[in-house]
């Protein structure tokens, strides 16, 4: 097997509704493996199919023993891959092989300190008694019956950590995943390294090897693919890959949506013109975008509406070009997850993000979406392998429905152009004050609310304009940005003084969870 082949085989996450689960995936990327996160009750068959090299069980808020609490198919642990289960995860793979669990008479959150560590065992290889983790559990695994063996315990909880007798089977009752726990990313890389021999050469450089092959294996030597770029991060990646996999036969298509920031166009136009040999063309749909919008005031369907709208104008584009049978997007991890997920990963819906969620179910294009698994952060450090230059790689993320999901209630061109206005003097304050590269994404939102003011002596009834600046790398998580006072107040002044219709200015200080970034 060739090494990139190895690398590409993933590590399975169930998801068993952790908080967490994310963070997982993460962790064990920062081992160097592939993580995938899957729902829980993915049968041994499917599990097969995708060929892991081992599984974890993730944590969740349920308790074993209760009715209904989630279970996974008993046949994957019969398939004799490497296993461990956290916390959650724990309980139900010793529950599943004869240990009994139960709910403890004080339960058990926060730090607690490890003792009686194994260290023969590969698991807690180098970890020393005394060892931080963090507890986050009102059950525990009781008597552990003939199966498993203890490998470490804390003041109140006997069995913090186990192995099976004879099985690749490992549990945590603590959270390696989160960053209270001291060595946590050290045990789950013994975990991957030392149990389930992951090769550890899961880089960026290997997944661009292999996203290229893949591409090149999919579009026929006569097709073509046509790819939405934007002037974002995503999408500026995907079309370097796409291009370094099929020279000219991707047209990359920028559609100016009317939904745009101040100079955006131009702007895109030319750093695509400066740093990509790909062919671009800029389709002026913005009355075509405003006119399916007019009226609209529910997010949901605002985002809907982009979503077909934009496929309409690839789909009339495309008429033009031979071969385009494929449309490529710069979709994330994030935005799947954010639009509810995969079959085989399925999770809340918290909006219809416009490329997943917001997509007409007949396309009339297949997707080609290279960087669906990858969060922000990845993308970026792909970006740099591919050689895009630092200003792109590092730019805030723009949000395809643009200015509209920051328009909130109707979207009009005059209200538009107010958004637009207070927004540019927000990102120049921003950007005077040398902190665009260190906040993660900044912009102003127009609210559906007018307010009672006071300018030149006399009574005002304008709009109100919000400021939203957060600190993240993966935008799964974020929180508010605490910007300096003096340039809050520069950037308020100078959006009553200089945007008419608007006389108050308000910041927001909400980190997600529980808001999101965006407000719509
Ligand atoms: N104006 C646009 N024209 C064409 N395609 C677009 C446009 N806006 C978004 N898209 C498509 O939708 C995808 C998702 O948009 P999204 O904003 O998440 O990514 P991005 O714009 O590439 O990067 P960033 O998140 O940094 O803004 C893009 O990768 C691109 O394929
Ligand atoms: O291309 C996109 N189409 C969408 O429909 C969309 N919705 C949110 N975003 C961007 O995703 C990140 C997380 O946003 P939220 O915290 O608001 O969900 C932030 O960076 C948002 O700007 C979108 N990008
Ligand atoms: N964090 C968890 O996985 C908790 C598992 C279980 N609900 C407990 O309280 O022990
Ligand atoms: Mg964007």
């Amino acid at each position: 097997m060739q090494p990139a082949d190895l690398a590409r085989r993933p590590v399975l996450v169930l998801d068993f509704g952790s908080q967490y689960v994310q963070l997982i995936a993460r962790r064990v990327r920062e081992r160097r493996a592939f993580a995938m996160i899957v729902r829980h009750d993915i049968s041994a068959d499917r599990v097969k199919e995708l060929d892991p090299i081992a599984l974890i069980l993730s944590g969740g808020p349920s308790s074993v023993y209760e009715e209904g609490a989630p279970k996974c198919d008993p046949g994957i642990f019969e398939l004799d891959l490497p296993i461990l289960g956290i916390c959650y995860g724990m309980q139900l793979a010793c529950q599943a092989m004869g240990a009994k669990v139960d709910a403890v008479p004080s339960r058990e959150y926060g730090p607690a300190a490890l003792r009686e560590v194994d260290g023969s065992s590969p698991l807690l290889s180098d970890v020393p008694t005394g060892t931080t983790v963090w507890m986050s559990h009102g059950d525990q695994v009781h008597e552990l019956g003939e199966e498993f063996i203890g490998l470490a315990s804390t003041a109140t909880c006997p069995l913090a950590a186990v192995r099976h007798r004879s099985r690749p089977v490992f549990g945590l009752q603590f959270h390696p995943e989160v960053s209270h726990t001291a060595l946590g990313t050290h045990i789950l890389g013994n975990f991957l390294d030392k149990v389930a021999g992951s090769p550890g050469t899961w880089t960026m450089e290997a997944y661009l090897d292999q996203a290229v092959r893949a591409i090149r294996e999919r579009v026929g030597p006569d097709e073509r693919v046509v790819c939405g770029v934007s002037g974002g991060v995503d999408s500026s990646v995907t079309a370097a890959l796409l291009a370094k996999a099929l020279g000219d036969r991707v047209v990359c298509i920028f559609v100016d949506n009317g939904l745009l920031r101040s100079g955006e166009r131009a702007a895109v136009v030319d750093m695509f013109g400066r740093h990509s040999e790909a062919e671009l063309r800029v389709i002026d749909a913005s009355e075509r975008f405003l006119t399916a919008l007019e009226g609209e005031t529910d997010p949901q369907r605002k985002r809907v509406i982009i979503g077909h709208t934009f496929i309409d104008v690839f789909r009339d584009e495309a008429k033009s070009i031979p071969g385009a049978r494929f449309l490529a997007q710069g979709t994330l991890y994030p935005d799947v997850i954010e639009s509810g997920g995969s079959p085989d990963a399925p999770a809340a819906t918290i909006k219809h993000h416009h490329n997943v969620g917001g997509l007409p179910a007949e396309l009339g294009f297949e997707l080609i979406e290279p960087l669906r698994d990858l969060f922000k952060d990845e993308v970026r450090r792909l970006g740099i392998e591919l050689g895009l230059p630092e200003g792109q790689v590092w730019r805030h993320p723009f949000p395809g429905p643009g200015l509209a999901v920051r328009c909130l209630g109707a979207v009009t061109r005059e209200r538009l152009e107010v958004l637009r206005r207070a927004d540019a003097i927000f990102l120049e304050e921003l950007r005077a004050a040398g902190l665009e590269r260190a906040t993660g994404q900044a912009f102003a939102v127009l609210l559906p609310v007018r307010s009672v003011g006071v300018m030149g002596d006399g009574r005002t009834y304008e709009s109100v304009v919000a400021l939203r600046c957060v600190d993240t790398d993966d935008f799964m998580t974020a929180d508010w940005t605490r910007l300096p006072a003096e340039l809050l107040a520069r950037a308020s002044s100078r959006i009553i003084n200089e945007v008419k219709g608007v006389n108050r200015v308000a910041y927001d200080i909400t980190s997600k969870p529980p808001g999101t970034i965006e407000w719509e």
